[in-house]
């Protein structure tokens, strides 16, 4: 049985734990969570029959054979080494690996122990085909991302600024790196495709738009042999209408393709 611990109890984490036994059960079992807030990293533990912990230490000495990463940019950049070190990482901050520094220390680490950052999916898919194109060289790639306006709230690329409940805007256009600056908790999709696919360039777009029931990501990929077109729409959590539910399941699913006796890639 594999041993499976939890960073984050928030939305994404919740439907994480929620779904996990009747996923996995007989193959992966949770047996620690660890988040910022105790209170909620106890409710969540309490739910699962895992160990509520209080520190990342604690986590890992329940000697976990993967955690999994639903805390941040952030908690991702200020963790993976120390975890790394100990065991696998599957993460869906994928937005953290826009930091070359962070990318090179993560990746230092993993050498090191011989352990592996895994990326999920998250909210799209896919990630197969666009590692296809970084073997391949060349990649162009344009990604569009549609979100409502209260998704986007609180973001740091609006400094305060309210989004249209009326009207249709773009909320950012430009760089990927800069996107993943301006909305850490909007963009993690276009940086884990973009690092991915190694595409050589690479631009987003991010609009608001009004009563938008579905958060939706498309991508455009080409190079020399391949030209690929990818759209995904997805219900927001009830809870944190920022993150796609889909994201949660996708790492439910990278876990079965790590310990099914048949997996697809
Ligand atoms: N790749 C993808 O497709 C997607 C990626 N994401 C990423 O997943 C993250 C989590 O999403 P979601 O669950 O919806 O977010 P929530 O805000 O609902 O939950 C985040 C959880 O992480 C905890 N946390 C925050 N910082 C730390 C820390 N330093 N150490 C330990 N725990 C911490 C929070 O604690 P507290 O309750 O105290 O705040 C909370 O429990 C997003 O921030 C985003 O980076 C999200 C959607 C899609
Ligand atoms: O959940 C989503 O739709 C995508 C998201 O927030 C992210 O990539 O950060």
């Amino acid at each position: 049985m594999e041993k499976i611990a939890v960073i984050g109890a928030g939305a994404l984490a919740r439907v994480f734990c929620r779904r996990f036994a009747a996923a996995l059960a007989g193959r992966c079992e949770i047996t620690g969570i660890m988040s910022r807030t105790f209170e909620k990293t106890e409710a969540l533990a309490a739910e699962t029959g895992a160990a509520a912990c209080r520190t990342l230490d604690d986590l890992l000495a329940l000697n976990p054979g993967y955690v999994v990463e639903f805390a941040g940019v952030q908690a991702l950049k200020d963790y993976a080494s120390a975890v790394l070190a100990r065991t696998n990482l599957i993460a869906v901050s994928a937005g953290a690996l826009a930091d070359p520094a962070f990318r090179a220390k993560a990746e230092e680490a993993a050498r090191g122990s011989g352990h592996r950052l895994i990326i999920a999916n998250g909210a799209i898919g896919g990630l197969d085909l666009l590692r296809t194109y970084a073997l391949m060289g060349g990649a162009k790639l344009e990604f569009e991302s549609l979100k409502a306006p209260k998704s986007l709230a609180g973001a740091p690329g609006l400094k305060g600024r309210t989004l249209s409940e009326e009207r249709e805007e773009v909320a950012f256009s430009g760089s990927i790196d800069e996107a993943i600056r301006e909305f850490p908790k909007n963009v993690n999709v276009a940086v884990a495709a973009r690092a991915a696919s190694a595409a050589e360039q690479s631009r987003m777009t991010l609009r608001s738009v009004p009563g938008l029931k579905e958060t939706t990501h498309s991508l455009r990929i080409e190079n020399q042999l391949l030209h690929a077109e990818l759209s995904f729409s997805s219900r927001p959590d009830p809870e944190n209408p920022r993150s796609s539910v889909s994201a949660a399941w996708s790492v439910l699913a990278c876990l079965d393709a790590l310990t099914a006796p048949i997996a697809f890639f």
